[in-house]
This record gives C-alpha cells, sequence and structure tokens, in this order.
C-alpha cells in the first residue's frame, strides 16, 4: 500500500498540448514553462482552469552520527537551533515563504535532542540522530519503514487539509553526506560524483568526507532501496521519501527542493517509479551531486541560483514560476481570441 502509486493519467496530453500551443507565441516559446502547465494540468486533471490556493513547505530535520568526523562546518546542535529559528520565523525558508505566500511547518523527524511542542512544529522522531554509517548500519530496516509511514502521513494529512503543491525541505547537519553516499549506493555513479562540500568544508575535510564514504561503501550491503536507505539514511530523508509518496498517493504535485530532497526523490521513485509525475524540481544547485542525481531523474529544473542552502529555499523561490506557469495556461490569449495570425512553421500562417 505505501507504495501504490496511481499512474498519472496521460490521455488528455494532446488536448492540453494544443491549448498550450494555441496562445499567442511561437510553438514552445515559453519553454520551461510550458512542460509544468502540461504536467500541471494532467495532475489537476482538468483541461480548463488550473489553480493554486495553498502551497505548504514541509522542512523535514534530522541529525546524522557522521558528523562525529567533522564533516560539516557546523556541530550538530545547529539542527536544532535551526529549527528553532525556522519555529521564530528567522530563516530563509522563512523569509521565502512569506514573500510568496506558503505556509510553512517543520517536523522532526529525529534531531539529536527533541524540543518541547510549539506551534508549527510535528514532533515524529525517529531517535536521537542515526548511527555514524562510516561504521554500520545508520538505522534499522524497522526505522525505514516507520520514517516512511510518518513520511507518508503527514503529507497526506497536509493534502486533505487543502494543500495543493507540497513543498520539501530540510534541516540536518551532515546530510549531504548521507544524501552523497545514498546516490552512490542507489546508482552506478561514481562515488567523486556524488560527494560535494556541502556547507562549504575545506579540503582537509572535504578529504575526510570522501573518505569515510567510499570505505562505508565499501562494506557488504544489501542494493534494494530500503536496505540502502537503512545503511546510509537520515531520519529526514526517510520521512522526505514517505511523503513524496504520501503527496504522489493523492495525486498532488510535489515540488523538490535541492540536493538532498532529490536524492530522497530519486529513492522514492524507485520504490515506486509512478511517482516520478507528479515531482517538479525548483531547482539545480552547486552542489556536486546535484546535477547527477537530476540527471537520474531526467529532470529539467525550474531555476538555477547556484543556491546550496537547502531548507526548502530553492523550492519557495520557484513557488511564482509555478504560479506564472498557471496564469499563462488560464489566461492568455489564444490567436483566435486575440485575432492574431498563427504562424506553424518559419513564415508559413495559417
Ligand atoms: C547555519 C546553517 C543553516 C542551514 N540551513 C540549511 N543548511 C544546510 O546545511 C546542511 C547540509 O550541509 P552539510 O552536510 O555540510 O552539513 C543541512 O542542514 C542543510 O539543510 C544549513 C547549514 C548551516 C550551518
Ligand atoms: O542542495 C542542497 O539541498 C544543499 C546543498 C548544500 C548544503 N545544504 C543543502
Amino acid at each position: 500500500m505505501l507504495f501504490e502509486i496511481p499512474a498519472l493519467d496521460k490521455t488528455a496530453t494532446a488536448a492540453i498540448q494544443q491549448r498550450i500551443d494555441l496562445k499567442t507565441k511561437p510553438a514552445g516559446a515559453l519553454g520551461v514553462l510550458e512542460m509544468l502547465a502540461l504536467q500541471l494540468a494532467l495532475i489537476q486533471n482538468s483541461e480548463a482552469h488550473l489553480s493554486l490556493n495553498k502551497p505548504v513547505l514541509l522542512i523535514f530535520a534530522g541529525d546524522h552520527g557522521i558528523n562525529a568526523h567533522g564533516v560539516s562546518i557546523a556541530p550538530s546542535a545547529v539542527t536544532q537551533q535551526m529549527v528553532l529559528n525556522f519555529l521564530a520565523g528567522g530563516a530563509a525558508a522563512n523569509c521565502f515563504s512569506r514573500s510568496n505566500g506558503i505556509e510553512l511547518a517543520v517536523v522532526d523527524a529525529g534531531i539529536l535532542s527533541a524540543l518541547p511542542d510549539a506551534a508549527g512544529l510535528i514532533q515524529q522522531s525517529l531517535g536521537c540522530g542515526t548511527a555514524d554509517f562510516s561504521q554500520g548500519p545508520a538505522m534499522t530496516l524497522a526505522q525505514v519503514e516507520a520514517g516512511l509511514a510518518l513520511g507518508r502521513h503527514i503529507a497526506r494529512q497536509q493534502i486533505l487539509a487543502g494543500c495543493d503543491l507540497l513543498l520539501l525541505g530540510e534541516m540536518g547537519i551532515a546530510n549531504t553526506s548521507s544524501a552523497a553516499a545514498l546516490l552512490a549506493a542507489a546508482t552506478d555513479l561514481p562515488v567523486e560524483t556524488c560527494v560535494g562540500r556541502g556547507t562549504g568544508i575545506s579540503d582537509a575535510q572535504f578529504a575526510l568526507k570522501l573518505n569515510l564514504i567510499k570505505q562505508a561503501l565499501q562494506r557488504p550491503y544489501a542494493k534494494d532501496p530500503l536496505s540502502v536507505l537503512a545503511e546510509f539514511g537520515g531520519f529526514e530523508l526517510v520521512q522526505l521519501c514517505g511523503a513524496i509518496l504520501g503527496a504522489a498517493s493523492l495525486q498532488k504535485p510535489v515540488l523538490i527542493d535541492g540536493f538532498i530532497v532529490s536524492v530522497a526523490a530519486l529513492l522514492a521513485c524507485q520504490l515506486a517509479p509512478n511517482c516520478r509525475d507528479y515531482l517538479i524540481f525548483a531547482h539545480q544547485g552547486a552542489e556536486a551531486g546535484h546535477k547527477a542525481v537530476l540527471q537520474q531523474l531526467n529532470a529539467t529544473a525550474l531555476l538555477d541560483l547556484g543556491l546550496r542552502l537547502g531548507e526548502g529555499t530553492g523550492a519557495a523561490l520557484a513557488v511564482p514560476l509555478v504560479r506564472a506557469a498557471i496564469s499563462f495556461y488560464n489566461d492568455m490569449a489564444s490567436f483566435a481570441d486575440a485575432g492574431v495570425t498563427q504562424v506553424v512553421e518559419a513564415g508559413v500562417a495559417t
């Protein structure tokens, strides 16, 4: 049931594409926005009007045992401090959510020390941070399964409460190490392609990070996605994967943020290939493996701003583009409406 995602019905593709092609512009001239409008029209199952009423950003937070080696610029305590910053409204993700009319909530998926209840904090911790994956599995298979179910549940709950675009972000010091190991383990990409500098680590830290990940990948482990998640995952990564599956199970679009959320998306697509059609990729950022994971997913990102922050910042920044795709699809005049001569190919009027 967890992995049962309804296939996207694509029977209206030609009709939707024709509506896009009959707008007063050369065919294809709105580039990626045309692909986005087509995808949204298929998901909303509507040849008439598209809508976006309630975008919600869920930031999943979790800590990582691997950071005992110092693979990030920050100590793990910063994860919890940033969660408090999100709850107080002071992080970049809050700023971009406010400026783009996005609701925001934070999920404690497994930070080092739990916080008291607070408005906007969803408590569904899988534990006080993962085990160090360079020494052994990051978590148990039972934790992977519980995390997928919790992520699925919270995403479905948001959607049943009216969310019609789910934005996903993360906070977890050292989670670029976990995401890089997951990417290398889940694909046949060389580890060097997957590992980057995350928060901006030094050459020495980078060499250590690469070595630890290489070593971890050398131990024997089962290659199915659930086992890969147990070996190298993070509690926020597992719940993100579940949230993607949960939103797709209700056929709602999911706006994927940066490198880390994209890796969660890759694993979700390996578990349930049908979920790919519900995913929108907000941006391609500066983290080394981001381009590679997008290629694996055959994804074209909306933005390329050199971001390397996470939190859901890229997803929040892409919401105006989703709105723009909806507005041209709904409101742009057709050639017939506007009395503009339609030119189908170089110089041939119809
Ligand atoms: C103050 C601060 C705020 C952040 N917000 C997001 N991240 C980002 O950096 C972390 C991943 O990079 P690495 O693997 O190098 O630790 C994640 O927490 C990610 O969300 C932050 C990192 C810091 C230090
Ligand atoms: O792309 C990301 O999500 C990212 C990159 C670096 C650090 N934190 C997040």
